[in-house]
């Protein structure tokens, strides 16, 4: 996951950058930070563990002061979960802090390129993989003599992986995106709409639209893919390059990461959901209706998948599972206890909801079943007389290396059970996945666009000594 934002030459730029991150702290909330061009060219940074509103206060808004930021929200998965690997990352040239830089997605040759950077005499001050990106820009710049934007140009051919950047050199700003599209990017504007690329004065960027609406931006476009933006005062923005290879935009985006009100990838994230759901009702034709049926979304993220699959099926929607907004992801969470205890804190069911009654409950995805478990006893607790779990994934078989902090192949459940092995450990009554065929439907036209590896083990890269398409079982422990 992880979010990131960038705002062109407009008032109160830390603050406007501040705003979209706490619009998109859903993709990321161990660390976070911003990055300032103040009066006197310099680039000074904040960063620090926590969520945006503790980290980027009104007083540190205050201190970055300047008309143009970036900033990033994080979830880590390269380097550990520290201020030091916390986001953005200044890095000094000989001038002084002219340069900062922020990025969202993982890099599979991150190592091998560090190696060969380190071998040259560069010194790295985290493990993180946007600070690699930054250094190798800045040594092609300076050793090499290449423009910035040529020096872009070069490492996003070099690098193999996941990458939206955002990077501020002196007093311009450049946007750039991997050539796969892996993840999300999009580019908006203050102020008045205008014929073709805007102004690059209040020009913004985000993760996500949905951080656009908050400070009053509106969406222009993505940023494409293998695409590199320029951002110049008194010019429009423009775009340096543009080098697309076959897209591969990441498929969990639309199924969980994403917020619904965002659109992505050019597809609208809530009306994706009520389709999955839709697909999943037709497959359930011999579920029958009834009025003793509720369909329930494990809340929020399966809420429009549930309500796609009610809409669909004819059955009543129910909010039967109450939801503490205080507790964050737990798939993500380091240790199996910290994972059940944040399932435990985190739902409650309704009282007098569920006695005699039929349940469907949804949920987008089972990583390593902890979420469903407890769920399904939760609601077998409370009375329900049925428990049948619709999944809006496919079996998750694989690990993500592209930006999403998955486990282990052997930590996942579908490659340690079979499917009534599963059902059973849940403790449902019946289980059902969407399935990797669906995607034709679901993305008509456009299935090739996307990546689903981690359902399917077609790894566009995959780490050097990782078999791709390689689908043998692992170990059952
Ligand atoms: O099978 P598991 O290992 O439990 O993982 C799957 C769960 O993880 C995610 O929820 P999570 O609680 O992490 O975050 P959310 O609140 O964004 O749904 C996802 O929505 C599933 O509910
Ligand atoms: N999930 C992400 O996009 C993380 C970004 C980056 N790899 C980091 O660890 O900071
Ligand atoms: S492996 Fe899965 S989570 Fe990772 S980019 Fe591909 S679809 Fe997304
Ligand atoms: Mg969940």
């Amino acid at each position: 996951m992880c979010g990131i934002a960038g705002v062109f030459e407009s008032e109160g730029a830390s603050g406007l950058v501040a705003s979209i991150l706490f619009a998109i702290q859903h993709r990321g909330q161990e660390s976070c930070g911003a990055a300032a061009r103040d009066a006197a060219g310099r680039i000074v940074a904040h960063k620090g563990m926590g969520l945006v509103k503790q980290v980027l206060d009104e007083e540190v808004q205050a201190r970055l002061s300047g008309t143009t930021a970036i900033g990033h929200v994080r979830y880590p998965t390269a380097g550990c979960s520290d201020e030091v690997n916390a986001q953005p990352h200044a890095i000094e040239l000989a001038e002084g802090p002219v340069m900062a830089i922020a990025s969202n997605g993982d890099l599979i040759n991150y190592g091998e390129l560090r190696a060969r950077l380190e071998r040259e005499g560069v010194v790295f001050k985290s493990d993180n993989d946007a600070e690699l990106i930054g250094r190798l820009i800045a040594l092609y710049h300076v050793r090499d003599g290449l423009t910035i934007e040529q020096a872009i140009a070069r490492v996003q051919g070099e690098l193999k992986g996941a990458f939206s950047t955002v990077l501020m050199y002196k007093d311009r700003l450049y946007a750039f995106r991997d050539p796969h599209g892996f993840r999300p990017f999009v580019m908006g504007h203050l102020g008045p709409e205008g014929d073709g690329e805007p102004a690059s004065e209040g020009t913004v960027f985000a993760s996500e639209c949905c951080g656009f609406g908050i400070i009053g931006a509106r969406r222009l476009r993505e940023v494409k893919p293998g695409e590199i933006l320029r951002l110049e005062k008194g010019r429009p923005v423009v775009s340096v390059s543009h080098a697309p290879l076959q897209p591969r935009h990441c498929v969990f985006e639309l199924i969980y990461f994403s917020r619904p009100d965002s659109t992505i990838f050019g597809e609208s994230v809530y009306q994706t959901r009520e389709r999955i759901g839709a697909c999943m009702a037709a497959k359930d034709g011999t579920l029958p209706n009834g009025d003793d049926l509720v369909v329930l979304p494990v809340p929020d993220s399966s809420n429009f998948i549930a309500l796609g699959y009610a809409r669909a099926k004819k059955a009543e929607f129910g909010m039967g599972l109450l939801r503490n907004h205080y507790v964050g992801r737990t798939f993500i969470k380091p240790t199996q206890a910290s994972r059940d205890e944040g399932v435990k804190q985190k739902f409650n069911p309704l009282p007098d909801f569920f006695p005699g009654r039929r349940v469907v409950l949804i949920d987008d995805s089972i990583v390593r079943g902890t979420s469903l478990r407890k769920l399904v006893r939760m609601v077998r607790a409370a009375g329900a007389r049925e428990i049948h779990v619709r999944i809006g994934s496919p079996k998750v078989i694989g690990r993500c290396f592209y930006g999403i902090d998955t486990p282990t192949r052997e930590e996942l459940i579908a490659n340690r059970m079979s499917e009534t092995e599963i059902c059973d450990y849940l403790g449902a009554d019946s289980l059902r996945w969407l399935e990797v065929d669906d995607f034709e439907g679901l993305l008509p036209g456009r299935r090739q666009d996307f990546c689903t590896a981690c359902f399917d083990m077609d790894y566009i890269y995959p780490p050097e000594g990782f078999a791709a398409k390689t689908n043998a079982p692992v170990a059952r422990t």
